[in-house]
């Protein structure tokens, strides 16, 4: 088993460049079976665990996926003949449901097994099988598994109001209409910046997806696919997770490639705490100290603050003087790093769905355990401002959506270490 040793107090400071964004490409790879011609060009490849994953559940369904080089993707989907998903792969993953809505609409019918939950929550996909059926797909849960056919011969375009704007739903009723037969209209759509890059590959592969990034999407259905070169977007949640580092020590560093617009709640949120920040088109630098003020923040989906930079704002707002509020509205379990955070001498209470945050002068290095992918950067994080070691388990939830950290980390400063 892995671990990190970080050695807290560094001032991080310099430049360090941001990755195609894990949330972006794994709907991307998923997609890509959608095409029946060509073969796919996909650039800014962050090659993740996760998405070594998504690209094994794919090749398990016919496709073929080459690297050509460390973040260049090549698949050609035209000879995907399997409607059931390997569930040893679904199982690892819980993005690999984002095949049912490709699968269902190329093949007319497909099995996934439930992603089940997580360290975050319960997860359920009630709003994405709500989905299918709009678009007249029948479909059955049982035994682990949902398994859903097309009546007719192709699916059909329809009107989906949303309950929860949710992401994956989003991504996977768009992907299945892209391919139906006339109008689909998803209402209450979820707006992340992710959902606007699945959109724009589709419509690269022919698809007629209008309104993505608003919460009303048009898809007009096609008859047919074809492969599409794509560049990936910037991990907007990396770059996050680098500018609170660099604050957290006090440094200045040049986050290249995060896009501002995209990270508008995170910068506000520092700008509040007194953290200088400066944007340009290529990219953002924290400037200026670790911040003095508390925050109120509430996690909400996009533009709202996001839930996957929460743990990492809290472990910043540890060592902010006064108290501060954090409320996580999308996940009901998204906690799981308060106690750790705690075991480097946090002091953090939780009622309910609400942390409040009293400001200690300074953390501890401790040994902690990551519960999940954010848990786990908000560790990393905490450990490079304590004083003293931190040992940071559970490495492989923090592989799942952070390529090279330590590496990336190392070159700005830090005093980290991978050790078996
Ligand atoms: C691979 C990927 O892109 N993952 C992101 C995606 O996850 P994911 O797509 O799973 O997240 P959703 O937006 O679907 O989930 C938001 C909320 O809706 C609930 N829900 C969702 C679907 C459903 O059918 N029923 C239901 O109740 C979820 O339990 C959760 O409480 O968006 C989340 C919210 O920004 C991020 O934290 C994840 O990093
Ligand atoms: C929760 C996350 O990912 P996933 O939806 O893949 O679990 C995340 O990226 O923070």
């Amino acid at each position: 088993m892995s671990k990190y040793l970080i050695r807290g107090g560094n001032r991080l400071s310099g430049s360090v460049k941001v990755d195609g964004a894990k949330n972006a490409v794994l709907p991307i790879i998923a997609a890509s079976i959608l095409a029946s011609e060509g073969t796919s060009v996909i650039e800014d490849v962050p090659w993740l665990t996760d998405v070594e994953t998504i690209s094994e559940v794919i090749i398990a369904l016919g496709a073929e996926v080459r690297r050509e080089s460390d973040s260049i993707l090549h698949i050609d989907s035209q000879n995907v003949n399997e409607w059931i998903a390997e569930e040893s792969l679904v199982r690892k993953m819980r993005a690999s449901f984002l095949v049912m809505g490709p699968l269902l609409a190329r093949m007319g019918q497909a099995r996934v097994a439930l992603p089940g939950g997580c360290a975050i929550g319960a997860r359920p996909v009630d709003q994405h099988l709500k989905g299918f059926q709009a678009l007249g797909a029948e479909v059955e849960v049982g035994r682990g598994h949902v398994q859903a056919r097309v009546k007719g011969k192709r699916l059909k375009g329809t009107r989906i109001y949303l309950d929860i704007q949710s992401v994956g739903a989003t991504q996977n009723i768009m992907m299945a209409a892209a391919l139906a037969e006339g109008r689909t209209v998803i209402e209450n759509a979820a707006k992340e910046p992710e959902i606007v890059d699945l959109a724009n590959y589709l419509n690269a592969m022919g698809a007629n997806v209008r309104g993505a990034g608003t919460d009303v999407i048009r898809i007009e259905g096609v008859e047919s696919l074809r492969g599409a070169n794509h560049t990936v977007i910037p991990d907007r949640i990396q770059a996050g997770t680098f500018l609170i580092a660099a604050a957290m020590t006090g440094g200045e560093v040049y986050v290249e490639g995060a896009i501002s617009n995209h990270l508008k709640p995170v910068i506000a949120k520092m700008k509040e705490a007194g953290i200088g920040i400066e944007e340009d088109v290529a990219g953002i630098r924290t400037v200026g100290g670790p911040g003095n003020k508390p925050l109120d923040l509430k996690t909400l989906p996009y533009p709202g603050f996001p839930t996957d930079m929460q743990a990492q704002m809290m472990a910043l707002l540890t060592v902010l003087p006064g108290n501060s509020l954090v409320t996580e509205s999308v996940f009901e379990n998204r906690y799981m790093h308060v106690a750790e955070l705690q075991r480097m001498g946090a002091d953090i209470k939780i009622e309910g769905r609400t942390a409040m945050i009293t400001g200690v002068p300074y953390l501890t290095g401790a040994s902690v355990t990551a519960s999940d992918l954010r848990a786990g950067a908000a560790l990393v994080i905490a450990g490079l401002g304590a004083q003293g070691e931190t040992e940071v388990q559970g490495l492989h939830h923090i592989d799942r959506g952070y390529l090279t950290f330590e590496d990336k980390l190392r070159s700005i400063g830090a005093d980290i270490e991978r050790v078996e």
